[in-house]
């Protein structure tokens, strides 16, 4: 959804860890594409955390969740381990450098600046309270996938 006109945009500190391209929102949507801080060459089944040359202090009450490009695994051949990752708010110290976690599906390559993945912001889990119950709801849905397929 759009910020009304009158509302100031939220403000994202960032930090580069290196001399890649700087962000910028993707043209035809709202998330913001992530570069890979470095050249790198993998091995079919190979992890490695590609640094992806940013940092950022997030508005208070937001977390970041980066995700891979729908291109990603067809250009890179790698998976996002996470799938979806989680970045804290308190990720923000002088060396708090965000990641991929990759893993290579076969050998590639990847170049410093190439865009691997995206990435949004989006308000915390209000706070809540966790509490030990002998009963949940005497009715039972009958298991994962009972609905069927259709
Ligand atoms: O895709 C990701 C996911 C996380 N992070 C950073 C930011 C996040 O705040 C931190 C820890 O992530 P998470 O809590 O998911 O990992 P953990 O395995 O629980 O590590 P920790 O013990 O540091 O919380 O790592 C990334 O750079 N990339």
């Amino acid at each position: 959804m759009k910020q009304p006109f009158y509302k100031k945009p939220l403000q994202i500190k960032v930090k580069y860890f290196s001399n890649i391209e700087p962000l910028t929102k993707i043209s035809k949507g709202d998330w913001i594409d992530l570069r890979s801080a470095i050249d790198v060459d993998l091995r079919k089944g190979e992890y490695f955390l590609i640094p992806l040359g940013v940092g950022m202090k997030l508005p208070e009450g937001y977390e970041a969740n980066p995700v891979p490009r729908s291109s990603t695994y067809k250009n890179f051949g790698i998976i996002q381990t996470n799938h979806f990752g989680v970045i804290d708010n308190s990720f923000s110290g002088n060396l708090d450098q965000w990641h991929f976690p990759a893993l290579a599906m076969r050998d590639t390559t990847i170049k410093k600046n190439d865009r691997i993945c995206q990435f949004r912001i989006q308000e915390v889990m209000p706070d809540v309270e966790l509490i030990t119950v002998d009963e949940l709801d005497e009715v039972s849905r009958g298991g994962i996938g009972s609905t069927g397929k259709n």
